[in-house]
């Protein structure tokens, strides 16, 4: 059976998503489209054959022919689309941040509960990527003991000129805190955020670069290296220590070159290049567990607890000490966290 997908919001992911969903998922079809700016809708609907426009996001939902939804508008949005989604029963995929405050992600984690059911799948796409799955098998197989620490560098390019400075927290780090959580299956205490030099290529008022420091439950340190005017490239980059080794994590690369007495590989421009095979993964995983109700990879929890985590941080930025992080229990409808 085909899954008919409404996309909300064809900027970069969006359009990134519909080509991916086009081109390289089995049992979907994007059937309808949405965005404010109604000629990139128009462009998207051309690039997914037969994709109706809909003026109105709230009509794309309730659209019959729409059997399931992926959500990539501005971070602002995502709390009433996905609330929107639940109540019409519909699976939804919606990228990360789940919201732009813990307190928003709780309303869309108790609408799930009142309708009884888990439908929002978070966009925490590393979950779905090579290495970072491998990362995990190899942590799990016990080979190199208990974890103790995790390095964490995350570097952009560039970053959008509309996005806040706290966005460096609540919409970059929160991928680094997410996949802390999966890969080491323990919550986050405690966050203390340093605030290294600024770099001078960011705007006058936007403070790039954080570091952030974060504590597990069982005493795991995570360091974080946030800094998005890298210039030079897209860098995801990290290493996990245990007590009998370690695991080191690099930018995937298809070639080396070598002449000149230099060897060189190259950087990825953005995210889109070096998470290429984590989207595709992920939106397959979504349609084939949507097509039997079930929801794979971060729950609206996982976006919850996350951004109670970066809410944590945010609050360690403003008092310059370290903050307890402040988490609802967890109700039994989703999984805890798998060590
Ligand atoms: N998982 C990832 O790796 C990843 C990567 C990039 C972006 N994102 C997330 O995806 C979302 C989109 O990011 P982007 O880089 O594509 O941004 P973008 O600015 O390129 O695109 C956002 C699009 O949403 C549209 N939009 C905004 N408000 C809307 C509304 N109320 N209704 C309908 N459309 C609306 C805009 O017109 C724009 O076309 C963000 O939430 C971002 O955090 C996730
Ligand atoms: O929205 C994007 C996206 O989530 C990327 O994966 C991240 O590296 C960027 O910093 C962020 O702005």
């Amino acid at each position: 059976m085909t899954m008919n997908i409404g996309v909300i919001g064809c900027g970069l992911m969006g359009a990134d998503h519909i080509r991916t969903l086009t081109t390289a998922v089995s049992g979907a079809r994007v059937a309808a489209v949405n965005d404010a700016d109604e000629g990139r809708a128009a462009g998207a609907a051309a690039e997914a054959e037969g994709a109706r426009v809909h003026s109105d996001p709230f009509g794309l939902i309730d659209d019959a022919e729409v059997d399931a939804v992926v959500v990539a508008s501005a971070d602002e949005t995502h709390e009433e689309f996905a609330l929107a989604c639940v109540r019409a029963g519909k699976p939804v995929l919606c990228e990360k941040p789940l919201a732009t405050t813990s307190e928003a992600c709780l309303r869309v984690v108790e609408a799930e509960m009142r309708g009884g059911r888990p439908l929002v799948q978070v966009g925490f796409m590393r979950r779905f990527d090579p290495s970072y799955l491998e990362m995990k098998r190899v942590l799990d197989s016990g080979r190199i003991g208990r974890a103790l620490m995790l390095h964490s560098v995350h570097r952009n390019a560039g970053y959008p000129p509309a996005l806040p400075d706290s966005a460096l927290i609540t919409g970059t780090g929160v991928h680094d805190i997410d996949i802390a959580r999966w890969l080491l299956g323990q919550e986050i205490v405690t966050a203390t955020a340093h605030t290294p030099r600024r770099s001078g290529l960011a705007r006058p008022d936007f403070q790039d670069t954080r570091f952030l420091v974060l504590e597990t439950e069982n005493g795991v340190l995570v360091d974080v290296e946030i800094f998005v005017n890298a210039g030079y490239g897209y860098d995801v980059r990290g290493e996990l220590v245990g007590e009998l080794g370690s695991i080191s994590l690099h930018p995937p690369a298809t070639l080396t070159t070598r002449y000149e007495g230099l060897e060189g590989r190259p950087v990825a421009r953005d995210f889109r290049p070096r998470f290429q095979d984590a989207y595709r993964n992920e939106l397959q995983a979504w349609v084939t567990a949507g097509a039997s109700g079930e929801v794979r990879g971060a729950t609206a929890w996982d976006g919850y607890a996350s951004a109670a985590v970066a809410e944590a941080c945010l609050h360690s930025v403003a008092t310059g000490s370290t903050a307890p992080v402040e988490i609802a229990p967890q109700p039994a409808l989703y999984a805890p966290l798998a060590a």
